[in-house]
């Protein structure tokens, strides 16, 4: 089974790791002026947008009629199509059957290369899902969120390793620190989880106190982190031109 997930001819979990950029527009306006700053900025490998933020996310041919225009405007730039939960500091909560249907036929359009699935949704929707996008030749991204604390990183590992179990190709999960010792704790069940060689993951400790995980990530196993072009969609991303010089410097 190969270790490396390659989307649009990106390779993720080989090399410098990749950069994703979220859109956070709430009107069809606003996207399209993100988009094209994406696509003048060079720094990024993968564009995420983040339908929860999206003026009219509660209406599926509203969004899938956005995604289309996303993809046109986007061009040969992967998108990651990923509707938050505000359970899990999103913006807006859809019921499980119009999240779940969301995301299938946001897989099902062609337009987006991957479909970010919540691992707290339930396992066997997870599993559900994770097939179904796989049958329609995207790949998934299974992800979990802490925005109060950092779990144990027993807790940690045990949910990375639930969601590839679950079918994720890139099992992903972000927490809050409430020290320094929570992002060493993020870093070891990235190491833990990236050593098993079973695929890309990608972790991050978010505010400030874990900005060092977004830079360092990459030395424990962490497949790509997330920069900011106009709006951050998380705390402690950073610029993305800034961040790409970083990562340069320390992988390339
Ligand atoms: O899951 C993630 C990671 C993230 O929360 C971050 O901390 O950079 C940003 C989100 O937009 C993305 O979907």
């Amino acid at each position: 089974m190969s270790r490396i997930v390659e989307i649009r001819g990106i390779r993720v979990g080989e090399g410098v790791p990749k950069i994703c950029v979220s859109l956070t527009g709430r009107t069809k306006e606003e996207l399209r002026e993100e988009a094209e700053l994406l696509l003048r900025t060079t720094d990024l490998d993968f564009a995420e947008w983040r339908v929860d933020f999206f003026e009219n996310a509660d209406s599926a041919e509203a969004v899938l009629e956005q995604l289309a225009e996303l993809r046109n405007l986007l061009g040969d730039i992967p998108l990651i199509f990923t509707f938050r939960s505000a359970r899990e500091g999103g913006q807006r909560e859809l019921t499980t059957e119009a999240y779940t249907r969301l995301n299938r036929e946001a897989a099902a359009s062609g337009h987006a290369d991957v479909i970010d699935i919540e691992l707290f949704t339930g396992d066997e929707v997870v599993r559900e899902l994770t097939a179904e996008v796989k049958r329609l030749d995207a790949v998934s991204i299974v992800s979990n969120h802490d925005f109060d604390a950092t779990p144990a990183q027993a807790e940690l590992v045990s949910r990375l390793r639930r969601a590839r179990e679950l079918g994720a190709d890139i099992p992903k999960i972000a927490v809050m620190p409430r020290n320094p010792g929570d992002v060493l704790t993020l870093l070891a069940a990235t190491y833990e989880v990236s050593s098993e060689q079973q695929g890309p993951i990608i972790t991050m400790s978010m505010d400030k106190t874990g900005v060092v995980s977004r830079i360092a990530g990459g030395t424990f196993g962490s497949a790509l982190t997330f920069g900011a072009a106009k709006n951050v969609s998380a705390p402690g991303q950073l610029a993305v031109a800034e961040l790409k010089g970083i990562l340069n410097a320390l992988y390339a």
